[in-house]
């Protein structure tokens, strides 16, 4: 568990100190993958920093397992470092060393003997996926290869909270899976917390259980992924659920909806079924506009625009509310809807 309170950090800039983090607060339950996201500049990387103790705030407490590692000093707070793995943003390998080696590093700081350093790197190779490529130097790896190498040294002094900076950026789609399958696996198998920094609304959508958006240093959203879905005015939703366009239908076909509405389903029974029941018990002719299926994490989740003709459209729209579904009434207009 990673608890954030009040953080505060400024840094010297030109003239005026800039104030990167402006009373932060944040709480990441154990073993669950909590993604800090916002526009750059927001204090993203600050916030890690902070939290990895390679920067230390002006103002506030961080806790790990209840400890404040704030308050830590000398040995106490190098032995809290070890607890917290780091995955930096950028290539952060040892040029000279292999795969194996980079991984080592950390044991060998820490007086590992070899025989059980050798057992403990080849167990986090195989964790993550590359066991055939120990004896390879990062120039022999992709990038993505590159990153799970990384991933794995930060786990090697067995931490209870991994950070993550960046771990997707410049990689293709398909390369930030294998990055992704793997830090799902060190909060599923390793029961670690994970804090993972990123522009890239695919690693939320992929792995975050929790989401917390950063504007000029103060948190402005924070809560569970699936959950803000659902709250009006969140900020985040758009850009996690699919585009509703309208592609292929006319104005003047969405003007003879008597209803036409955006729909937001969460979960495989709404997804799979609800639609088409509305219509059904209904009896009412019901239209998908525009919209599409996405997944968060294991849950299917779906945005439509749909339009509905018949009597009890109404009743219908209704409905579907009360089952849980979230409807935006799209204002009609001779154009069709308003986005
Ligand atoms: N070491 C530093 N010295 C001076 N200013 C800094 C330092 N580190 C960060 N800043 C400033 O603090 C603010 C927050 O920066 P930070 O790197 O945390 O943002 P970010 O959200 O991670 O941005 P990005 O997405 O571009 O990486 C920015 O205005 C930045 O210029």
């Amino acid at each position: 568990m990673i608890t954030v309170e009040n953080l505060t950090k400024s840094f010297p800039g030109k003239g005026e100190h800039v104030l990167a983090l402006d009373g932060v607060s944040l709480s990441v339950p154990a073993g669950t993958v909590c993604g800090v996201v916002g526009p750059s500049g927001a204090g993203k990387s600050t916030l890690a920093r902070c939290v990895a103790l390679l920067e230390r705030p002006d103002r506030g407490s961080i806790r790990v397992e209840g400890v404040d590692l704030v308050a830590l000093r000398g040995r106490e707070l190098r032995d809290a470092r070890r607890r917290i793995g780091v995955v930096p943003q950028g290539d952060s390998l040892l040029r000279q060393r292999t795969a194996a080696g980079n991984v080592a590093l950390p044991l060998e700081s820490a007086g590992v003997a070899a025989p059980a350093r050798r057992a403990r790197v080849a167990e986090l190779l195989d964790l993550v996926g590359l066991t055939n490529k120990a004896g390879s130097y990062p120039d022999q790896l992709s990038g993505g290869q590159r990153q799970r190498v990384a991933v794995a040294r930060a786990l090697a002094a067995s931490p209870s909270v991994l950070l993550a900076d960046e771990p997707t950026s410049a990689l293709d789609p398909e390369t930030t899976g294998s990055v992704l399958a793997v830090l799902d696996r060190v909060r599923s198998e390793l029961g670690v917390t994970v804090l993972v920094v990123t522009h890239d609304m695919a690693v939320v959508r992929r792995i975050c259980d929790d989401v917390a958006v950063l504007e000029g240093g103060r948190v402005v959203e924070h809560g569970k992924v699936l959950d803000l879905l659902t709250q009006p005015g969140s900020r985040i939703t758009a850009s996690l659920l699919p585009e509703v366009d309208q592609a292929g239908t006319t104005p003047r076909e969405i003007g003879q909806y008597d209803v036409v509405a955006e729909v937001v389903l969460v979960g495989f029974a709404a997804v799979g079924a609800l639609l088409p029941e509305a219509a059904h018990r209904h009896d009412v002719e019901l239209a998908i506009l525009g919209g599409g299926l996405t997944r968060l994490g294991e849950t299917p989740v779906a945005r439509f625009k749909i339009g509905i003709n018949g009597e009890r459209s109404e009743r219908a729209l209704s409905w579907l509310a009360e089952r849980d579904a979230v409807i935006r009434r799209a204002p009609r207009d001779i154009g069709g809807l308003a986005a």
